[in-house]
């Protein structure tokens, strides 16, 4: 079952990853899900683009929706300056204890919070719980019928400024096609897609990255 997938890729960090070093976990959950099984993780040809877009943005608040095993979580956090924070929202209680202890082994724990619950319940309460002003960088990766109703909430609760960048996982496969018409069409984004693949696949998939325009 699912838990006990995300348990052996656990174990393949704590085997293969030097404590303290993000990079070599990284390289230890690529390696797994390359070798041994398949898993979710935006993956390592998305996460170049990932990576470039993070060291461009410099972002010093980001969210992340949609934690999983915290592989994306562990890529962002390795390249923020000192004082910038992650807060990565996951649903999945099982998934959360998993990516705890992932983000624990590179020694990320002081720039990552992770936080449980349905993203839809705690957007709006990012001001009062987080004392967040707005996000520099948002990462979206959770449900994929969620990308839209969130990325409305956010701008309803006034998480986003002119210029907070957006950055989407899966807009082809397994596809975010409402959310990719909104981005695409709204006169508040400048859209662009980074064509990819499905990470440890062939299949074709992309990020979508959106300037929020105020
Ligand atoms: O948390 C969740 C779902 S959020 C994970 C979102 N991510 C995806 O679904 C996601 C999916 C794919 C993908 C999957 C199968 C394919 F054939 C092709 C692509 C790729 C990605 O990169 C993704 O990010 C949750 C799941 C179960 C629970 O039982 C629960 O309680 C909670
Ligand atoms: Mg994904």
């Amino acid at each position: 079952n699912y838990y006990r997938d995300v348990n052996r890729l656990l174990h393949a960090v704590q085997k293969n990853a030097t404590k303290g070093d993000p990079r070599s976990v990284v390289k230890a959950i690529d390696n797994f899900c390359r070798q041994k099984e398949w898993a979710m993780n935006v993956g390592d040809e998305k996460g170049c683009i990932l990576d470039s877009v993070v060291s461009e943005v410099n972002p010093v608040t980001v969210l992340e929706l949609g934690t999983y095993c915290g592989y994306s979580t562990v890529r962002i956090a390795s390249l923020l300056p000192p004082r910038a924070k992650i807060i990565t929202l996951e649903f999945n209680p099982d998934y959360a204890k998993i990516a705890r202890q992932v983000i624990a082994w590179a020694g990320l724990e002081d720039k990552i919070q992770v936080v449980e619950g349905p993203s839809g319940e705690w957007i709006p309460k990012m001001k009062e719980q987080f004392g967040v002003k707005t996000f520099d960088l948002v990462f979206l990766d959770h449900w994929k019928d969620r990308y839209l109703p969130d990325t409305k909430l956010l701008e309803d609760c006034g998480l986003l400024r002119k210029g907070t960048i957006l950055l989407a996982d899966n807009v082809i496969c397994p596809g975010t096609p409402d959310y990719l018409e909104y981005v695409r069409n709204s006169p508040r984004y400048k859209s662009q897609y980074f064509k990819s693949h499905l990470e440890y696949t062939k299949a074709e998939d992309g990020l979508e990255k959106s300037v929020f325009l105020g």
